[in-house]
């Protein structure tokens, strides 16, 4: 049987390769699409997409959920939208996969709460790549030897959201086996504001938005006399697709909620 999928943000550059995937993906069926405002009937009366695809487009998810049944809701939006959209998901009791990134550790601590208790599986993914997944799994293992480590991460200057979901991820990873220390000297002094990046747990987050980028980052961990450099680049959105699909399929099997793709491959 076919997994029944529901896209939240289909015109967004993300929402509309994932839509694309699941129309040729063999086990999942495009069953509706959520915008937030009227854009036409069905995804055929977008330029962009061609007639064959006739989702529905809805505004509203209880009529969406109450017309069309949707298993997931695949959200990839902004991060005003994401956190209702999820909650009123787990409520109609779809299972959420979650790409918009945003979140705050509440929403994170209530959504999980909510997703038990409703016993609905349910994924929050800051990064679908699966080498952004392993150089976060490489950072993690490298902070235990290096803990002196800072982040830059790159991205197209379109991106609302900073630091990235990535770099949040990446550097609460490392916050689970780097004793915690504050780096850089114990006098230093910012003559701009914000010259040192983001403080999380001592390390440094800095954030790079140029036109042209996509999603980039690097984690540069520095010991004596030595410097060693992790980095993933994504090129285009294709590279975040698999793990959208992934998520779909692994979801189905779930009961609670996961955040982040290191906990489930
Ligand atoms: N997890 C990942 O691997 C990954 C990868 C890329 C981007 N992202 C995240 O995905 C999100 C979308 O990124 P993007 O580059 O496609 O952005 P985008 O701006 O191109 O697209 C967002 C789309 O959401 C739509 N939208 C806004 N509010 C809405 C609402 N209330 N209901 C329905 N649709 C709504 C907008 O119309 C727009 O089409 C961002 O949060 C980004 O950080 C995550
Ligand atoms: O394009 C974006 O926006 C991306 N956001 C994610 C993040 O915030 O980490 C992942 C990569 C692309």
């Amino acid at each position: 049987m076919s997994i029944r999928v529901a896209i939240a943000g289909p015109r967004g550059k993300m929402g509309a390769e994932a839509v694309h995937t699941v129309m040729k993906h063999d086990k999942m069926e495009l069953v509706a699409v959520l915008d937030y405002k009227e854009v036409g009937k069905t995804l055929a009366d977008l330029e962009m997409f061609p007639a064959s695809y006739t989702a529905p487009i809805f505004t509203d998810m209880h009529e969406l959920v109450e017309a069309t049944a949707p298993d997931v809701l695949v959200d990839l939006t902004n991060p005003h939208a994401v956190y209702n959209h999820t909650k009123e998901a787990l409520n109609l009791n779809v299972r959420p996969v979650i790409g918009t990134t945003g979140f705050t550790d509440a929403q994170l601590d209530e959504l999980s709460a909510m997703a038990k208790e409703k016993e609905l599986g349910c994924i929050i993914a800051p990064n679908f790549a699966i080498g952004a997944i392993l150089m976060m799994k490489f950072a993690k293992e490298a902070a235990k030897y290096l803990p002196d480590v800072e982040i830059i991460e790159m991205h197209h200057d379109q991106k609302l959201d900073a630091p990235s979901g990535t770099a949040v991820k990446t550097a609460q990873l490392i916050q689970e086996v780097r004793t915690s220390k504050i780096q850089g000297h114990p006098e230093e002094k910012e003559t701009i504001e914000g010259a040192r990046g983001a403080e999380f747990d001592g390390m440094r987050i800095h954030s790079v938005r140029l036109p042209g980028l996509v999603a980039h980052q690097q984690v540069l961990f520095g010991g004596d006399g030595q410097l060693l450099t992790i980095r993933h680049d994504s090129l285009n959105r294709n590279s975040f697709m698999s793990g959208v699909a992934f998520c779909v399929e692994e979801v189905m099997k779930m009961d609670q909620l996961v955040y982040g793709l290191e906990n489930i491959i």
